[in-house]
């Protein structure tokens, strides 16, 4: 085990850190996450369920939001999702340095410590195995949350109602309704997620020089230039993969007891109906969000990380 993360790009340490380290830094990224990617979220669910005319476009539902509620107005029905997305990540960026343990401990006569693209990416699939025993009941509730009153949906007074109300309904397995897509969804994702960000981290900022000696000197200060371009591309590179998984999701869990009997036949149900680019709805929304919400995120991993390793 690590306990510095400068030996993050030394290749004779091992990529990992300290995993109570990794957990607090992802719940840090998580809030971060948030913070920038709540507007970007409001202004979709907005343009989402609005009766035509109300609004012109995006900019418009930003313009009148602030106009009637001040900046404020932006961050309106912020804290479930703060409560909901922080767990996750925290459980997420723990699960990725997991995932660089088990692969260190199935490899045991590497000769560096330095991993490579392909085992990075099996590192973040595996972080969606434990991530996703969250997540899934996590979605279930905010998606059933979003689509209430909905074109004839139930209506809920609340997240504790709608876990209620679905356990009176089914038991944890109708809680866990779409967890296999939250895993089809989050897995690839996640491979590619992380994969990308340490790729383009490596490449963007400076490489640790070379001394006389041979050895390599300590790794450069953190670049976060790097770090935000880095992140952003991750989220678009995640998001450009997961938008079917999450459409056909979504359709599974706000979807009436029964109507689907599970992820493949809700898939071919929907492309019989509207076609296959129906698996692709949501696009634009998710892809204005992803660079901002994920250069947040990623930046409050790494100065949080940071602070935690200056403190013990
Ligand atoms: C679905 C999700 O939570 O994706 C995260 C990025 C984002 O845009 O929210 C990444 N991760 C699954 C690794 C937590």
């Amino acid at each position: 085990m690590s306990d510095d993360s400068s030996e993050i790009e030394a290749s004779s340490s091992k990529q990992t850190v300290d995993p109570i380290k990794s957990f607090l830094s992802g719940g840090f990224g998580g809030i971060s996450c948030v913070l920038v990617g709540h507007p970007f979220d409001l202004t979709k669910t907005r343009l989402q369920t609005a009766s035509p005319g109300t609004y012109t476009g995006a900019v418009d539902v930003v313009r009148k939001t602030i106009a009637q509620d001040g900046i404020r107005g932006m961050y309106r029905g912020i804290t479930p999702p703060i409560l909901g997305v922080t767990p996750i990540f925290a459980i997420s960026f723990w699960g990725y340095d997991l995932g660089k343990r088990l692969v260190y401990s199935f490899t045991p006569n590497r000769t560096s410590q330095n991993l490579s693209i392909g085992e990075l990416a099996i590192a973040g699939g595996f972080s969606a195995i434990p991530a996703t025993l969250v997540a899934a009941p996590a979605e279930r509730v905010k998606v059933l949350l979003q689509v209430a009153g909905q074109s004839g949906s139930a209506s809920y007074s609340g997240p504790i109602d709608v876990v209620r109300k679905l356990y009176a309904e089914g038991g944890l397995r109708s809680l866990f309704r779409g967890t296999f897509a939250t895993l089809a969804r989050d897995g690839p994702g996640s491979a590619v997620y992380f994969a990308t960000y340490e790729l383009l981290k490596k490449q963007l900022s400076a490489a640790p020089e070379t001394l006389p000696n041979g050895e390599k000197a300590p790794a450069p200060p953190l670049s976060l230039p790097a770090i935000v371009a880095a992140g952003g591309t991750a989220g678009v590179a995640m998001w450009s993969l997961a938008i079917p998984p999450d459409t056909i999701k979504s359709r599974l869990q706000s979807a009436p007891h029964g109507t689907y009997t599970g992820f493949m036949d809700c898939a071919r149900k929907l492309i019989a109906a509207d076609g296959v680019t129906a698996l692709w709805k949501g696009f634009g929304p998710a892809m204005a969000r992803a660079f901002p919400a994920n250069a947040a995120t990623f930046l409050g991993v790494e100065l949080s990380l940071k602070a935690m390793e200056k403190m013990w």
